[in-house]
């Protein structure tokens, strides 16, 4: 499967009220990864709302991810985006099977980004590379770091942190292969504004 698009990634308070009606949306405009980010401990509702976001994936033919979580993600056979303080990668490759798309937070680290893949890993994630509303204390990372990364690590790259339409397309010129964006995408006020980023994101991978 080609990594290469929109990484849309969930956030619980921004998207109160219009979960699943703002990630359909996204979903409608094209997402290639679709990341579910609680940070929250309620159980229960993580399991509700992940097997909610999974019967939508299947009907849009997305993949989902699982941030933070690798027994949730086993649970429901999905993918797991780990950052370095989540767990080991090894032991997740394991529980999930080779198959399983398990991304990794490599910060502005080509070191964490060698050995992510050393461990496993299917993508490598840099940022944050803007001002991000989401996680404003994230590690800042630069556009610069994207060449060095593109000869050095053979995995997808994806980018995150503050990217919005405005800023997106250099990323993508370096070589960013997958957008990671919450506030960018579901900050819109509507779904039909939602839709209308999702493709516009995706455009900037159309050469
Ligand atoms: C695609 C992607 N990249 C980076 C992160 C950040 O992961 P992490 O450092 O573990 O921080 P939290 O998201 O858990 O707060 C991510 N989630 N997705
Ligand atoms: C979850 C996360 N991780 C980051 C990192 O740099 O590792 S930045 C970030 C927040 C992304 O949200 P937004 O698109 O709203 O900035
Ligand atoms: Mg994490």
């Amino acid at each position: 499967m080609t990594l290469r698009g929109l990484y849309a990634i969930t956030d619980s308070q921004l998207l109160a009220g219009r979960f699943l009606s703002h990630v359909e949306a996204a979903l409608e405009g094209g997402v290639c990864l679709l990341q579910y980010r609680d940070k929250s401990d309620d159980a229960a509702r993580r399991l509700r709302e992940a097997e909610a976001l999974l019967r939508l994936c299947e009907r849009y033919g997305t993949q989902l991810l699982i941030n933070d979580d690798a027994e949730l993600a086993a649970r429901l056979g999905v993918g797991v985006h780990l950052g370095q303080t989540d767990g080991p990668l090894t032991p997740a490759r394991a529980l999930l099977g080779r198959q399983a798309i398990i991304g990794s937070t490599c910060h502005a680290s080509l070191e964490l980004a060698q050995q992510a893949a050393s461990e496993g890993a299917s993508y490598v994630a840099f940022g944050r590379f803007f001002n991000s509303v989401t996680k404003p204390g994230a590690p800042a990372a630069n556009v610069d770091l994207m060449e060095q990364a593109r000869a050095q690590v053979k995995l997808p790259i994806a980018v995150i942190g503050g990217i919005t339409l405005d800023n997106a397309a250099p990323l993508v010129a370096h070589g960013a292969d997958l957008l990671a964006v919450i506030h960018g995408l579901f900050g819109a006020d509507s779904a039909q504004e939602v839709t209308r980023r999702a493709r516009a994101f995706n455009a900037l991978f159309v050469s």
